[in-house]
């Protein structure tokens, strides 16, 4: 089975976390799920350069990454995944979709809210955990 090496932005800005949504895809347990921004890890790669080249890519926003937050494995049906997702701050909260359908900035309470891809929801659960008082 295919195992795809990602890095994932967990972007705070004023206390409030960057969600984006993906679009269509032709696995609907990817379609249409919030996610965290990032992309796939290039040979050579560090993880933590990743995604700050992947967040200029896709959303034009400069970030900093702060900490490692949480590495995650899931085996999707089609493919596996190894999802290694940093804490990141950024001065401001201005971005440009390109290969998202949309975005929120929510509390850690309001995570819950949205329909995650499923690798995502230990990252979710630990930020609640962490940072949710
Ligand atoms: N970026 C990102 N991908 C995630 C998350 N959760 C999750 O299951 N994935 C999956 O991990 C894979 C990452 O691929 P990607 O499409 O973001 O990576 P990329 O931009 O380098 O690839 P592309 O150039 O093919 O679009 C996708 O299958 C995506 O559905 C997440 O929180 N962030």
């Amino acid at each position: 089975m295919k195992q795809l090496k990602v890095a994932a932005a967990i972007i705070i800005n004023n206390g409030k976390i960057l969600c984006v949504q993906r679009g269509l895809n032709k696995f609907d347990y990817i379609s249409e799920k919030f996610e965290f921004p990032g992309g796939k890890i290039e040979a050579g790669e560090l993880p933590s350069d990743t995604v700050v080249r992947e967040i200029h890519e896709e959303l034009e926003m400069n970030i900093a990454v702060e900490q490692d937050f949480l590495t995650v494995n899931h085996e999707y049906p089609d493919f596996k995944i190894q999802m290694h997702s940093f804490i990141c701050s950024t001065p401001t909260r201005e971005l440009e979709l390109s290969e998202h359908i949309s975005f929120k900035w929510l509390d850690v309470s309001e995570l819950w809210d949205l329909d995650w891809a499923a690798a995502d929801v230990p990252i979710v659960d630990k930020l609640i955990k962490e940072l949710d008082q």
